[in-house]
């Protein structure tokens, strides 16, 4: 399916030049059955594109091709201008995947010392992590494996964050949080796509959360992209996604 909207999905064929993601007939396939199929999306700076659909969607399978951890069957994708390899490589891609993995034999100040200032010691925002880790009362000296599921989160989204990456791909990143820390975990990804232009991509099956924080939303079903266009007003949002989702069931 090839979409059209204003900034953050062109059609198949314009110039899309300068985006931070593209996606051009994108398509997984697992054995005979297709996970994504001909998804074309461009996404510029600063654009948060929510990803919704049901369960089995596809919805993963596009965040792992997009981070290289699946090579597609058909079609391309291409990160900060490159491949997903050499761009998570670069180490200006942030990504949390769905079980949000951390060392668990490590502590969470190692955690921010070791892997933080190692994924990319140019750009790592050692003082932002520390304050983000303290504001949020992480025990600094806890090992990973002993946090609960929404601290772990929130250490793999501290970590994220503070590598202040030109993309942000996160798969459902605020499942295991608390409602005020969604709110405020939203409010930093806004604060990081508005001040800095960081592109983010996440997928959440909280669509409230689209409102309060995409620019622009994707929804996906059956392997493929039913919509993908601005994020509708905020009262309008939930009625338009659950329409899409309806219409594909
Ligand atoms: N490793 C795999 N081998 C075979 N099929 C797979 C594999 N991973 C995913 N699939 C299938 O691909 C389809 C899309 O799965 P995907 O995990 O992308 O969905 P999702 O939208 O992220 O779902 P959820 O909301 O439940 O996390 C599903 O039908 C799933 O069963």
């Amino acid at each position: 399916m090839t979409v059209a909207c204003d900034r953050a999905v062109t059609s198949a064929g314009v110039d899309i030049g300068g985006m931070i993601l593209e996606t051009e007939a994108l398509a997984k396939r697992y054995r005979r059955r297709w996970a994504l199929r001909d998804c074309t999306l461009a996404v510029p700076e600063g654009a948060i594109v929510g990803l919704v659909g049901p369960n089995g969607a596809g919805k993963t399978t596009l965040l792992q091709l997009i981070v290289g951890l699946l090579s597609p069957t058909a079609g391309a994708v291409r990160v900060l201008g490159g491949t997903p390899d050499t761009a998570m490589r670069s180490g200006r891609v942030g990504f949390v995947a769905q079980d949000a993995p951390t060392y668990a034999g490590l502590t969470v100040a190692e955690h921010l010392s070791l892997l933080g200032a190692g994924l990319n010691a140019r750009r790592w925002d050692a003082a932002a992590a520390r304050e983000r880790a303290d504001r949020l009362s992480l025990p600094l000296r806890q090992r990973a494996g002993r946090l609960s599921g929404g601290q772990r989160a929130q250490l793999a989204l501290t970590l994220a964050l503070s590598k202040r990456p030109d993309l942000l791909v996160l798969d459902e990143p605020v499942a295991s949080l608390d409602p005020l820390a969604r709110r405020a975990f939203l409010d930093e990804t806004v604060a990081a796509a508005t001040t800095t232009g960081t592109a983010v991509v996440l997928s959440t099956h909280l669509v409230a959360d689209l409102a309060h924080a995409c620019t622009h939303v994707v929804v996906v079903a059956g392997g493929r992209v039913r919509l993908a266009a601005p994020s509708p007003d905020p009262a309008e949002l939930e009625r338009v996604v659950l329409d899409e989702l309806g219409r594909s069931a």
